[in-house]
């Protein structure tokens, strides 16, 4: 659905030429939700204006929906960009107008008939949930609603794709979730290819399929949303995954605990999918002679399954603790032997 291909930006300003997009490879499929995760100055909106035809690369292809974005002018880019939905981190509706006017706008431009926009707007409200707000300004809306708006505005022409810039940043946890859920329920729905750039990790490990990490204008690492959690490869990547798994006070405590039993191991377990139900503490305690204290454990539901990180104290003879350690490695779970630094 989307492929980039030796892609870079490169912009010229007063304090000579930045480089946002940096030689970038990217296939994303057809009706998957991909997120793009990296800090501020990544690259990320670049890239995102780069899909949707408002920046032109410096170099290399863009298509999407089977067009060369950035080849086409006037009305085939016009025409191309209906099958491009977007969605923004401040929603830029309309203010002056109603809910149903400004999910209306957009076939308004295409110059769809007046009664056809407004049917298709009524069908649009109820697919976000905003039934009985229809005749609401923006301005008597909460936050999670303006989003839903700006999300039924998006869908408006029927777009194959939908891009979402940081699209759920100014909404409060409770909110975010339910705009995500929304994203999902129209993803499956309506087999919309979402791409979603953000600098949060809980946003991709809510919905995403696959994941890009960017750095400096790179993709870094890119991978199944789970195979990333479970086996981060770049120092950028565990950072994001931590935002997850790994408290603030995880630090604290494992540092407190290397002072309190300078013998033993302080060890951080990971486990994915169907290595999160198994009972393998009992099954270590049961098999070994060592003696085992968990510190602090978390189970994470990803959109392809779970993922789990536990952090545990073993003490036993230095023998005894490396065959519970090979036997933890047997049964696909993720060993870190934490060290005190
Ligand atoms: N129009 C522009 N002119 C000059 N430099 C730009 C322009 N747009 C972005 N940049 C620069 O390109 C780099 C990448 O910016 P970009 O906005 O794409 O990153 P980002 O990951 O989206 O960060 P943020 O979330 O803060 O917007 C930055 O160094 C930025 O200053």
């Amino acid at each position: 659905m989307i492929t980039l291909e030796n892609v870079t930006k490169v912009y010229s300003s007063s304090q000579g030429a930045v480089t946002a997009v940096n030689d970038v490879n990217l296939h994303i499929k057809e009706g998957e939700i991909f997120g793009i995760i990296g800090y501020s100055g990544a690259g990320k909106s670049s890239l995102i204006r780069l899909l949707n035809g408002l920046e032109k690369p410096t170099n290399g292809r863009v298509m999407v929906a089977g067009q060369d974005i950035a080849s086409i002018k006037g009305r085939e880019l016009r025409k191309a960009r209906q099958e491009i939905g977007m969605i923004f981190q401040h929603f830029n509706l309309l203010w002056s107008r109603t809910v149903r006017d400004n999910i209306a706008f957009p076939l308004e431009i295409a110059g769809v008939p007046k009664d056809q926009r407004l049917k298709r707007a009524d069908e649009l409200i109820q697919l976000v949930g905003l039934h009985g707000r229809e005749n609401a300004y923006p301005s008597q809306l909460s936050g999670g609603q303006k989003q839903r708006v700006g999300i039924a505005r998006a869908l408006a022409n029927n777009p194959k794709v939908l891009l979402c810039d940081e699209a759920t940043s100014a909404l409060d946890p409770q909110t975010t979730d339910s705009i995500l859920e929304l994203l999902v329920d129209i993803n499956q729905r309506l087999g919309l290819t979402i791409v979603l750039i953000t600098h949060e990790m809980h946003v991709i490990r809510k919905i995403c399929d696959r994941v890009a990490v960017m750095e400096n204008g790179k993709i870094v690492e890119e991978g199944k949303v789970l195979d990333v959690f479970q086996n981060p490869q770049q120092m950028i990547t565990k950072r994001f995954v931590q935002q997850i798994t790994e408290p603030e006070e995880t630090k604290e405590t494992i540092a407190h605990l290397f002072n309190q039993y300078p013998n033993g191991k302080v060890v951080q377990l990971t486990f994915a999918g169907h290595a999160t139900e198994r009972p393998l503490i009992a099954e270590l305690i049961r098999n070994f002679e060592i003696t085992i204290n968990i510190l602090q454990g978390k189970i994470s539901q990803t959109h392809q399954g779970s993922y789990g990180v536990l952090f545990v104290h073993m003490s036993g003879t230095d023998e005894e603790v490396a065959k519970a350690l090979d036997y933890i490695r047997q049964q696909q779970v993720g060993v870190e032997v934490m060290t005190n630094e």
